[in-house]
């Protein structure tokens, strides 16, 4: 074993870095055997110098990240600050200065993979980053190297632990929106922010990683379909229940029937309770990969919090300090497909509508009329009468999102129908 050893930086000591670095510290024996040499942490930079931190060593703490990256030492340096800036000019000058550099930081992923890539590649070292999708599943290294020689065709699951947390909430015991992310923030699990989470900016950027890598594409941030889960109620719960279905935020990307395009959503869906995502509680993640050769995978475990995230960080940096021994780089971005991203109104998928309606002759049949001139086919109707009125829950077949927003939108303009008083997608059947 080499005694000279690889040092570590540490950018940011919040909630994934006291993890790393307790992981670190804890396990050092056992990470210089694996990797072939020792693995030192050569410094930690925060923000708040005078908070107590359990187990980090003082002397290692700077308030100087730009310093720190610039040493010209450090193999590798670890970033779990989150943010667009200072961390992307952090990484980038970290690359400049030989380092590798592993990351948790899925929105600067999301919005500037590529030309981080590219600077990872003009100097030589590795960009890492397991831990920004899904927490501790291994998830982008099988996707990247294990299913490097299959054809992926579709990636669908839940990818933020913090919606999942507070929906499971919500269906199993009727928790309050707030009282349920507040929770989830106390565990560690949200975003510095949690717009990020529960507007499903989070998953979005995750699904924009997914989809380049799983389809050999670019795709960014932007052209992720999102619809947060601030508007899934009680009622939208109970409706769910009706149908024996339950609701989660769900990530799909997929490749078109032709194969000549991808498109990558993020927004609440109805799935059946017998699909194994219905089952996944609290802040776990599950991911369902399905490709030509191998069929369909699934990838199941916690998908946040500082413990589980620091397993795929530290995951990432011995193959990282094995690289930099081996005077090698692990695989890099592969975007030679270019593939379009097609809008949402393209993505094929089923509506469940409910719809307060009077409750009179004739109602159903204007209502049916607008679903045919759309080319919308109706599943199942049930109706329920109150006093003159009448809530009716259609669920539609497949049709094209555009075809069922404009039903939606028809449906609004009848005389007959007082309001849509709710819309959400149907998946997983
Ligand atoms: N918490 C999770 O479950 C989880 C899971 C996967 C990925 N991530 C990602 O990991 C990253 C960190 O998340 P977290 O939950 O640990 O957040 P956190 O807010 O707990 O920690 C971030 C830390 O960085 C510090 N910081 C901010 N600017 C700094 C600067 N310029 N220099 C030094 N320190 C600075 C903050 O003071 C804070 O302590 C984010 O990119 C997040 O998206 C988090
Ligand atoms: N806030 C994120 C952290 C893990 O990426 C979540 O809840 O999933
Ligand atoms: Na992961």
């Amino acid at each position: 074993m080499r005694t000279r050893p690889l040092k570590v930086a540490l950018l940011g000591c919040g909630v994934v870095g006291s993890e790393v670095t307790r992981i670190m510290t804890t396990h050092a024996d056992d990470l210089a055997q694996r990797v072939g040499a020792p693995v030192e942490l050569a410094g930690i930079a925060v923000r708040r110098p005078d908070r107590v931190r359990a187990g980090v060593p003082a002397e290692l703490i700077t308030t100087d990240a730009t310093a720190l990256v610039k040493r010209g030492d450090i193999d590798v340096v670890v970033e779990v600050i989150g943010g667009i800036e200072p961390a992307r000019t952090l990484i980038t000058t970290a690359f400049r200065h030989g380092a590798s550099v592993v990351s948790a930081n899925k929105a600067l992923l999301a919005q500037d993979g590529a030309a981080l890539h590219a600077a990872a590649e003009q100097q030589g070292v590795d960009l890492y980053y397991e831990a920004a999708v899904a927490g501790a599943i291994p998830l982008i290294r099988p996707l990247r190297e294990s299913m490097a020689g299959d054809k992926v065709n579709r990636v669908l699951g839940i990818v933020n632990g913090t919606t999942n947390f507070i929906l499971d909430r919500m269906d199993t015991s009727g928790a309050g929106y707030s009282e349920a992310l507040d929770e989830a923030t106390a565990l560690g699990y949200a975003e510095a922010d949690p717009t990020a989470d529960v507007e499903g900016y989070d998953a979005a950027a995750k699904a924009a990683i997914l989809a380049g890598i799983a389809f050999h594409t670019r795709v960014r941030l932007d052209d992720v379909y999102r619809e947060g889960m601030t508007e899934v109620t009680a009622a939208d719960f109970a409706s769910a229940k009706k149908m024996g279905c339950t609701i989660k935020l769900l990530a799909i990307c997929e490749r078109a029937a032709d194969g000549q395009s991808v498109t990558a959503r993020v927004h609440p869906a109805m799935i059946p309770l017998s699909h194994p995502l219905a089952s996944v509680r609290e802040a776990y993640n599950a991911v369902f990969v399905e490709a030509e050769a191998a069929g369909q995978l699934m990838f199941y475990g916690p998908g946040a919090g500082g413990s589980p995230t620091a397993s795929a960080v530290l995951g990432d940096l011995v193959a990282v300090c094995r690289n930099r021994l081996a005077e090698a780089t692990g695989p890099g971005e592969s975007a030679y497909t270019r593939l379009p991203v097609s809008p949402m109104g393209d993505v094929v998928t089923r509506y469940h509508i409910s719809l307060d309606v009077a409750d009179r002759p004739g109602v159903l049949a204007q209502v049916a009329t607008v679903f045919a001139e759309h080319g919308v086919s109706i599943d199942t109707v049930r109706q329920q009468g109150k006093d003159g009125e009448a809530s009716l829950v259609v669920v539609t077949h497949r049709a094209t999102d555009a075809a069922l927003s404009a039903t939606v939108e028809a449906l609004r303009r009848l005389d007959t129908v007082r309001g849509v008083a709710s819309t959400m997608r149907v998946e997983g059947e």
